[in-house]
Parts: structure tokens; C-alpha cells; sequence
């Protein structure tokens, strides 16, 4: 295995990180569950030549720590001995795991995963970094002791019934925990609805079905109910499965488990179609939806070059980002424009959309674009005068920007150029996140899963789980709610496509680009803040 992750340091240089955001706790502090491990270890060895390479890689981490800490940054997750001072430690069932024998020096080592945006410099300041998930050598919780508890909530994901599934079975088959339950319907099942017990032949064959098996909702998060619902039923283990909104209100009952002194650890399993959630490099389910996206696109393709001037039109998911979009384009090659959130377009004049249709359709035959469901939203606001309406958990409803467009395309030529236009409007949406996740988002979801039961099990709480940098690790809830990623036009990825497509870019100049960025940042922060006001 791969453990030199935390040495050599890339040398970038970033921003400084906000202060508010920096752990104030040490690197290792005392009543770190790691600490006793790593300084046990004796860095000035003079029979460093004749370790094995798995002690020598310990010995790097180890090195690296207790040469000069004061650069390293960790940004922890907090931990029920926190606020619960001498827990009794178990044991780490897996130490007689035949499975696990092998890797054991995962079980023990404590090891670091970097924020990817954040400075590391070597000799200077030494940046943030995450724990790395997996098992710990002592746990917090006795198996039977364990009464865990699964939801989801917010949208449909694929792979939803994958994590909830590889939970199940990862408290049972690692830990030996046999009393699960789920909550039904999201939040407001804690306190409105019964509970369905979840065991390994439960859950045997869910993976295979999308959507989710314990059902889903938006809104109704009322801290109080839930936590009164979680101290009722005696579950001491807490697993959420959900995107940014759900990760809020995990992030709000791990404070309120905290406040009442309950021993109860809250893990958050990040979970967005939309792949916009902040800090992890990609979340479950997307390549599932971008490879589900290709058969809509394949069939626009089909249908406009099997006629004259056919113009196809596929409408993706994609609310404030066009992730989903960009990738789908660059993976199909049939894409003649991708339209997203993140890049405003306009319709009329030079270097306009209609003229590259135009220009297209000459060229080919036919022209195929794909919209971001979040991609033009004020110009259909406009159309019809929209009163800005939004969902339970206070999310703007979208208008069907694929419809306006495919309208106002067909009636440009048809009355103003004077040409008949064949369009094929392919609105493929809620198929792309409806269908069971494939084979590597399958495995994602196991990891994510697996990662999640390790954390609480050790005692770690009001985390979520996802990996940084292709190392899966255990990040503060706050951090990946602060914010949430867009396609940043600054990018090569935007430039791939662009230069894929041959595209319009709809912005003249470098300092256009940098502006419109600066815009959509602004436009996160506001919505990210009114989205605190307005939710439940
Ligand atoms: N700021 C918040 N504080 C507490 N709870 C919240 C907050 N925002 C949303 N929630 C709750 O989280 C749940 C899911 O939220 P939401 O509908 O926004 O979906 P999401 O988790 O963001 O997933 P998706 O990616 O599908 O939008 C809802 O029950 C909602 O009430
Ligand atoms: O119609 P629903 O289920 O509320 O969800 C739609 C939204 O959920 C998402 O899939 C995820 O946030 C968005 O892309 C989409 O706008
Ligand atoms: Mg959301």
C-alpha cells in the first residue's frame, strides 16, 4: 500500500486559509486517539536501513510529525470523549478479523490526507490536513451496545441503496453489531414514522435497485424532535445519507447530541447527483448519471442526423452546477454545445447561440446541445414572469429551461430566418438519477460506506466521510457546507470542453471570464447564506 500521501509536499502556493476555519486543536493532542500511536514510534532509529518498507513508511509520517508539527495543520472531526471524558475503550474487533490481519498497520496508523486547495509548501507552513478513515485500534462502542440508525434524505442518487446496504453489512460482518434500524422518509421520519429493522439479508439484493429503500424527503429537519426521537429509541449511532442540505442538519443534531451529554456519534455519508459538494473530489453516483447521460445524448444525436436540420436538445441535472453537463459532453463527443450554470449564454447577434446553430447546421446537418437544468434561469424567469418558488427544504424550484430553449431556438428560424428546423427535446433528468450506481460507484459507495461505520465505531462524531485527493478521510461536516463546487471557467476542464466543442465561450475576453467566476462565487456565498435563513 501506498502511505507516502503525506511526504513529498507539493509545492503550491495558495491563498491563506481562513483563520475561522483552522482547527485550533494540535496536530496530536493528548487525548487523540492516534497520539499514543504514533509517539510510540522512535523516529532516530539507527536500524532505519533494516526495516521492512511498511516501518520505514511509518517512520516517515512519524518523522514528519515530530520534526516540526507546528506547520501541519488538522483539521479533525470532533470525538465523544470530547465532550464525554473517560469512555472505556474495546478493542478493535477486527484485530481477529482474517481479513484485516494483513493490514493491520491500518488499524493502527494514523495517517494524513491534504486539502487539496490549501498551501504545502515544504519548510513552510505545512497546511491542512484531514484524518485518514479506516479502523482504529480501540473502538468506543461494544458491539452489542450498538443500536445504529440509517436515513436519507433529499434527492435520489445512485448507489442510495449501496451505502445504506455496505453500512448494514460492514456494523455486522466487521463489528458484529446485529440492531440497526431505518428511519423512513428522511428527517421527519425520526419522529413521524416507525422504523424498519435493517439486517444483512434485509438488505441483500437492495444494491441493485436505485432509488432508496428507506425512502427520501426534503424538509421537515427539526433538531429538537429528532434528537428527543434518537434518545427514545435508545440508537447511539447515526448514519446520514444525503447531499449539502442534509449534511447541514447532520452537523445541527451532532450539536445537539453534544449539548445533551448522549453518547451518540452522527456520521454524514455526502451524497449530490450534482457532484457540487465541496472538499471531496467527486460524490457517489455521478459517474453512474454522466454514463446514463450518454444514451439520452447518443439518442438526440440519432434522431437530428437521420433528418434535415435537426436540432437536439438534452436537458440535464444540475441545479447550480454543470458538472454533470460538461462531463457527459466531453465523454460523448456528439455534444456541438454544453450550457451550464456556471457559463451565462445569449441567444441573439454575433457570437450569440443562434448563429452557432446556424453555423452548425450548415456545416453538418444537424446540431446537438446539452443544458444544465440551472443554466439560464433568468431568461425563462423572464419569459414568464416566475415568482421564484421553492421546495421544502427551501431550494429554488427550477424552470425547464430545455423547453424555453427548444422553443425560442424553433422559433427563430422558423419566423425570423425563414428555415424549417426539426427539434428533438430529450428532457432525461430524473432517469440519469433514478437508476442502480455501476460497478465503480458500487465500489465508491462500499469505501464511503465502510469508511462511515470505522469513524463511529472509533468514536468519532459530526463527520462526514469522502476522499481528498484519491484518500478517503474523515472531514468536519462545516467544511464541506461552507461552500459547493462549480465548474470553474478558469479550469482546464472548462477548457477541454470548450476546445472540444468548439463552442462559443459567450464571454470575450480573460478579464470577462475572471469577472463572471468572481460573479458565480459571490452567487454561492449569498445563496449559501439565505439557504441558512430560509431552511427549517
Ligand atoms: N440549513 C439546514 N439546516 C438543517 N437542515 C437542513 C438545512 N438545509 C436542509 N436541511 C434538511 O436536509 C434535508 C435535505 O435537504 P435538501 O432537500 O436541501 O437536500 P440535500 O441534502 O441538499 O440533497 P440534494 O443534493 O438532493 O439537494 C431536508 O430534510 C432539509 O430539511
Ligand atoms: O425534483 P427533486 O426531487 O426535488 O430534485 C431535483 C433536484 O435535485 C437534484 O438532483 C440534486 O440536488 C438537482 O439536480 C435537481 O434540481
Ligand atoms: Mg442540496
Amino acid at each position: 500500500m501506498d502511505l507516502s500521501i503525506a511526504l513529498p509536499f507539493p509545492s503550491i502556493t495558495t491563498k491563506p486559509f481562513p483563520s475561522h476555519l483552522l482547527l485550533s486543536r494540535p496536530l496530536f493532542p493528548s487525548s487523540s486517539p492516534g497520539r499514543s500511536l504514533l509517539s510510540t514510534r522512535n523516529p532516530s532509529s539507527s536500524r532505519h536501513n533494516h526495516r521492512t518498507p511498511r516501518q520505514r513508511l511509518r517512520r516517515r509520517v512519524s518523522a514528519a510529525v515530530d520534526d516540526d508539527d507546528g506547520g501541519f495543520v488538522l483539521e479533525d472531526v470532533p470525538h465523544l470523549s470530547d465532550f464525554l471524558p473517560n469512555l472505556p475503550l474495546y478493542p478493535n474487533p477486527l484485530e481477529k478479523s482474517q481479513a484485516y490481519a494483513i493490514v493491520k498497520y491500518v488499524v493502527s496508523l494514523l495517517l494524513l490526507s491534504h486539502f487539496h486547495s490549501v498551501v504545502v509548501h515544504k519548510g513552510s507552513p505545512r497546511g491542512v490536513h484531514f484524518r485518514r478513515a479506516g479502523p482504529r485500534e480501540k473502538v468506543y462502542f461494544k458491539p452489542d451496545e450498538v443500536r445504529a440508525c440509517v436515513v436519507t434524505c433529499g434527492g435520489l442518487c445512485p448507489g442510495i441503496n449501496t451505502v445504506i446496504r455496505e453500512i448494514v453489512c460492514g456494523l455486522n460482518y466487521m463489528y458484529g453489531v446485529d440492531d440497526i434500524l431505518g428511519i423512513v422518509g428522511g428527517y421527519r421520519g425520526f419522529y413521524s414514522k416507525n422504523t424498519v429493522k435493517l439486517t444483512p439479508k434485509v438488505v441483500n439484493d437492495i444494491h441493485k435497485r436505485g432509488g432508496t429503500t428507506l425512502l427520501t424527503s426534503r424538509g421537515g429537519h427539526d433538531t429538537v424532535k429528532i434528537v428527543d426521537s434518537i434518545q427514545d429509541r435508545g440508537i447511539n449511532q447515526v448514519y446520514i445519507i444525503g447531499g449539502d442540505g442534509t449534511q447541514k442538519g447532520a452537523a445541527l443534531i451532532h450539536e445537539e447530541v453534544e449539548k445533551r451529554g448522549m453518547k451518540v456519534a452522527v456520521a454524514g455519508i455526502p451524497k449530490t447527483i450534482d457532484n457540487d459538494i465541496a472538499v471531496i473530489d467527486k460524490s457517489f453516483g455521478f459517474d453512474t448519471a454522466v454514463e446514463e447521460a450518454q444514451r439520452a445524448i447518443n439518442a438526440a444525436h440519432v434522431e437530428v442526423e437521420c433528418v434535415e436540420n435537426g436540432v437536439g436538445v438534452v436537458k440535464l441535472m444540475g441545479r447550480y452546477s454543470g458538472f454533470i453537463a460538461m462531463h457527459a459532453t466531453l465523454a460523448s463527443r456528439d455534444v456541438d454545445c454544453c450550457l451550464i450554470p456556471e457559463s451565462p449564454f445569449y441567444l441573439e447577434g454575433q457570437g450569440g447561440l443562434f448563429q452557432f446553430i446556424e453555423s452548425r447546421m450548415k456545416e453538418n446537418g444537424h446540431v446537438v446541445i446539452v443544458i444544465a437544468e440551472g443554466a439560464g434561469q433568468e431568461f425563462v424567469a423572464q419569459s414568464i414572469h416566475d415568482v421564484n418558488q421553492k421546495d421544502a427544504s427551501g431550494n429554488r424550484l427550477l424552470l425547464d429551461v430545455g423547453l424555453w430553449l427548444s422553443h425560442k431556438i424553433k422559433d427563430h428560424f422558423t419566423q425570423v430566418r425563414e428555415m424549417d428546423v426539426n427539434m428533438k427535446y430529450i428532457d432525461p433528468t430524473y432517469m440519469i438519477r433514478a437508476i442502480p450506481s455501476n460497478a465503480s460507484d458500487n465500489i465508491y459507495c462500499t469505501l464511503l460506506a465502510q469508511s462511515a461505520v470505522h469513524g463511529a465505531m472509533a468514536g468519532y462524531t459530526g463527520f462526514t466521510v469522502g476522499p481528498v485527493n484519491g484518500k478517503h478521510a474523515y472531514i468536519p461536516i462545516a467544511r464541506v457546507t461552507e461552500t459547493q463546487n462549480t465548474v470553474r471557467l478558469t479550469d482546464r476542464m472548462w477548457a477541454r470542453l470548450l476546445s472540444s466543442t468548439n463552442q462559443p465561450s459567450f464571454l470575450n475576453s480573460c478579464d470577462d471570464i475572471l469577472l463572471q467566476q468572481e460573479r458565480v462565487d459571490r452567487d454561492m456565498v449569498d445563496m449559501i447564506h439565505k439557504m441558512k435563513i430560509t431552511s427549517t
